[in-house]
């Protein structure tokens, strides 16, 4: 589905603020993978995604998704096949449109290259359906602006525009962490649900070990611009947090920095 060549990035090559982002890294992500995300901060983790994204380009390397080389097409054009959740709840809808124009926006943006905001009335019982499977009772408010909605609220909306047209690649980038534990419980619940339900490949970055620990089939631990754990199928199911320490106390004998944040249970 997604493969990761030798990819390198380097920023500001030449200059005393180099820095490899990215070093040398492979990957081949399989159709409907789940794949979470770890490492400390600066890893390389968001540099990743942007590459994957066509936000940024490497130096070195190749991306190809289903076997078609994207290495340099640009984010607009891999955009019908991503769909990504930022961190910021903010990030991810207009806040001066209504559900219903974002979810419109969203539609568009893959199944036509129309623009148009206005709703028929088949797009928004179809909207009205997959708001309801977000179980918040947003589909009762089609037409209230999506900045009166609650940060929860705000990035339900968003993954539910990330996913609902089927992307073939799922981008999560630590989508709960600006949540209080509640919400975030809540978004990581529905991310299961829709990810099992669409059998969506995704990839997830998140600095909290349990989530890494429980979502997904299979785990990779960054570290300057490096993969230096895996894990997949049975191992990652037997993996528990107290290993995945383990494996950070190993990074930090080898020098790595730990931060509180790469710490979070
Ligand atoms: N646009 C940029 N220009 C220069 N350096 C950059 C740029 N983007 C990232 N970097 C550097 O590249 C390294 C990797 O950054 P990246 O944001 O990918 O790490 P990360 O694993 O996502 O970190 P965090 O968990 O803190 O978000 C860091 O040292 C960062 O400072």
């Amino acid at each position: 589905m997604l493969e990761l060549n030798g990819i390198h990035k380097i920023f500001n090559e030449g200059t005393p603020d180099e820095k490899i982002a990215i070093d040398h890294i492979n990957l081949k992500v399989k159709q409907s993978d789940f794949i979470t995300i770890i490492g400390s901060n600066g890893a390389g983790k968001s540099t990743l995604f942007n590459i994957i994204a066509g936000k940024l380009f490497p130096d070195v390397g190749d991306v190809l998704i289903e076997n078609k080389k994207v290495t340099n097409l640009p984010e607009y054009k891999r955009a019908r096949y991503m769909g990504r959740v930022f961190q910021d709840p903010m990030a991810g809808t207009a806040p001066t449109l209504s559900i219903e124009e974002n979810l419109s926006i969203a539609y568009n943006r893959v199944k036509t290259r129309s623009f148009r905001l206005g709703v028929s009335s088949s797009r928004r019982t179809l909207f009205k359906e997959k708001l309801e499977t977000l179980g918040l009772g947003l589909e009762n408010r089609l037409e209230a602006k999506v900045g009166l909605l609650s940060g929860g609220e705000r990035q339900a909306l968003s993954l539910l525009m990330a996913t609902f047209t089927k992307p073939k690649i799922l981008l999560l980038d630590e989508h709960t962490a600006a949540l209080d534990p509640s919400r975030a419980a809540l978004i990581t619940r529905l991310t299961k649900q829709i990810v099992e339900e669409e059998q969506l490949t995704t990839i997830m970055i998140t600095h909290n070990m349990q989530q890494a620990v429980d979502l997904g089939n299979r785990i990779l631990m960054m570290d300057k611009g490096k993969v230096i754990y895996e894990a997949a199928g049975e191992e990652k199911q037997k993996l528990t947090v107290p290993d995945l320490l383990n494996e950070f106390s190993k990074m930090k004998s080898d020098g790595a920095e730990l931060s509180d944040r790469t710490l979070l249970g």
